[in-house]
């Protein structure tokens, strides 16, 4: 059995985090718990000593605030360990580095990323480290920053996707702490970078562009911290002319495939990873239910589990271990307005 956590929109149904097994047997999810309530933990980051973060977008913050509420899963009911009030965090993403015991929060709604220490005994209490960016009034989607994504790159730099300006950016940490810019890669308008995932075997990374359908395939210098383009390709098919926000984006342990998530046409898209990281796609499989947001693998990649946001369910997808092919096992599952899943590891 694996433990999952999801995060969620608390608009509806959802109360805040829950929980649920996975059985890695017949592909059978069950026992959904509420772990802890939060106000649109919409992404979560699994921590050290069975830790998880959680972005708290209530309504009792002042605009373009939020919280970070800290729960302790691995207690049953999970415990409430720690909750940060008023921090500059309204949607968008959270993550953490287990070695560093560093905390990442990206504002997307007012523009400001921020960089926290953890407490290394308990492992709780967040001190905040930077914060870069110039909080302001919201923009449209496409007429200013929207930081959409902050995580380290595998050599320990920070990484964040600006889905409003169309931009990576590349930070060192420097010696006191500071996020310092060292590079920035700029995409073709309109591409709405939403996250970036780096290919550890072909030094390259793959960027999922929300707001154009498009997976860019980057190489990527560690050394200069230098992005370059390689390919682009669609995640959706060129006669669909409603709504599509692509979303998840996964590699598979074995590199051979990439998934990303459809929202709107519906779907996964399956590629498999060419030489260079040239991608192919050779399947876009209906996601059996409405905006699916996320997606995560079973530790043994050969289960797909995905969220979908609208319809309230989770999908689960056998994946074929020689192709990366999914097949729907089930989706009759109930969770309510998931948007984020992540492991108990
Ligand atoms: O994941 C996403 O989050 C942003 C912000 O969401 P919000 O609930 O805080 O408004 C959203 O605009 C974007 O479309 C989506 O990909």
């Amino acid at each position: 059995m694996e433990k999952f956590f999801l995060g969620t929109y608390t608009k509806r149904l959802s109360k805040g985090i829950y929980s649920f097994d996975f059985d890695v047997n017949t592909g059978e999810p069950s026992r959904l718990k509420l772990v802890g309530t939060a106000g649109n933990p919409t992404y979560l980051a699994m921590g050290n000593n069975n830790l998880i973060y959680c972005i708290d977008n209530s309504s009792q913050y002042s605009l373009n605030n939020g919280g970070i509420k800290v729960f302790d899963v691995s207690q049953n009911p999970a415990k409430i360990v720690y909750h940060l009030h008023d921090a500059p965090i309204s949607g968008a993403y959270i993550s953490f580095d287990k070695n560093t015991r560093r905390l990442f929060t990206a504002n997307y709604h007012a523009n400001q990323l921020s960089m926290y220490r953890v407490n290394q005994s308990s492992c709780t209490l967040l001190d905040r480290i930077d914060d870069i960016g110039e909080v302001g009034p919201e923009k449209e989607q496409k007429d200013g920053p929207h930081p959409h994504f902050i995580n380290l790159t595998p050599e320990g730099r920070v990484v964040v996707c600006d889905l409003g300006l169309d931009k990576i950016f590349i930070y060192d940490i420097s010696n006191k702490n500071r996020l310092e810019l060292k590079t920035t890669f700029t995409l073709p308008a309109g591409f709405g970078p939403r996250h970036i995932r780096f290919d550890l075997k072909r030094k390259v990374s793959y960027v999922v562009g929300e707001l154009s359908s498009n997976v860019a395939t980057l190489k990527y210098d560690e050394k200069s911290g230098i992005f370059g383009l390689i390919q682009i390709t669609h995640t959706i098919p060129a006669w669909w002319n409603r709504y599509n926000g692509a979303a998840a984006i996964r590699i598979s342990k074995d590199f051979k495939n990439l998934y990303v998530t459809n929202r709107g046409y519906n779907s996964v898209a399956v590629f498999e990873i060419h030489e260079h990281g040239y991608l192919k796609l050779i399947q876009n499989v209906e996601c059996g239910g409405d905006f699916p947001r996320d997606l995560k693998f079973s530790l043994d990649d050969r289960f797909a589990l995905v969220a979908n946001q609208k319809s309230d369910n989770l999908s689960v997808f056998k994946r074929q271990k020689a192709s990366g092919l999914l097949e729907l096992v089930n989706n009759n599952f109930k969770v309510p307005e998931p948007t984020a899943i992540v492991a108990l590891k």
